[in-house]
């Protein structure tokens, strides 16, 4: 589904991700684990194009998009929920939304039923603000709008962070859902395990820019948790 080949990145003279090679395979979750500062939203950021790369490639469906920008790589079906969610808190439910669909390559006009099936809290509260809604709630939005663009490889950084239980394990059914279900490709920042663990099917462990553990995530054992994960 996409490849990732050789990819370095700098900020600045600060070397930051280190010759990573990652392969993701279609309609499975993978997760991006590693302690703080790593390097996991950086890669996450590079893969969506929100970030310049030194060299590499990005393959995606057989085409090298490191060079494209974010909205070409959004058109080509690759959805991006950010670390901190980034609602536009003066906009409505309903408006951020639809700013989704601005992306969507298929050209759909409307919101799809699905995405209030999966959020039904988004269909009572379509009105409201962004910025009156709960950390969760707009965590669920950020997800719902991402989800508005109908991609076929979704990127979530940290969904789970600092949210309810019950809404983390509501996206935890949709991350199951859209990879079984819906056949969609799911890259999965996580810091934690259990999350990870019940949700994700493959790991990359990274740690200073270099993955150091790979494989399948039932066989993330306790050592590498105890070298790698642990604070
Ligand atoms: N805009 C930036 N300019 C310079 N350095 C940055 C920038 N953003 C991140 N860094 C540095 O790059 C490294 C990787 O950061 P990154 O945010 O990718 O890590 P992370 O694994 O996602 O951490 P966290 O779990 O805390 O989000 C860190 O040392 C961080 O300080």
């Amino acid at each position: 589904m996409i490849n990732i080949k050789n990819l370095n990145q700098f900020y600045g003279q600060s070397h930051t991700l280190w010759d990573l090679n990652i392969e993701i395979e279609p309609a499975k979750c993978t997760c991006l684990m590693g302690r703080n500062g790593v390097g996991k939203t950086t890669l996450a950021k590079a893969i969506m194009g929100l970030l310049p790369v030194k060299s590499g490639q990005i393959i995606y469906e057989e085409k090298d998009i490191s060079r494209l920008g974010s909205e070409k790589r959004a058109g080509l079906g690759i959805g991006y929920v950010p670390q901190g969610r980034e609602i536009f808190s003066q906009l409505s439910v309903k408006e951020n939304l639809e700013i989704g669909l601005l992306g969507n390559r298929n050209g759909l006009k409307q919101v799809p039923d699905k995405i209030y099936e999966l959020f039904p809290v988004l269909k009572d509260m379509l009105k409201r603000k962004g910025g009156d809604l709960s950390g969760g709630q707009q965590q669920q939005l950020a997800i719902g709008r991402a989800l508005c663009l109908e991609p076929k490889l979704l990127i979530l950084d940290e969904p789970s962070e600092g949210i309810q239980p019950n809404i983390v394990q509501q996206i935890g059914g949709v991350i199951d859902y859209l990879t079984k279900e819906e056949k969609i490709t799911v890259i999965l920042v996580e810091q934690k395990l259990p999350f990870a663990r019940k949700h994700g099917d493959d790991f990359y462990l990274l740690d200073r820019g270099s993955v150091v553990a790979k494989g399948e995530i039932d066989n993330l054992s306790d050592e590498i948790v105890e070298q790698y994960l642990s604070v």
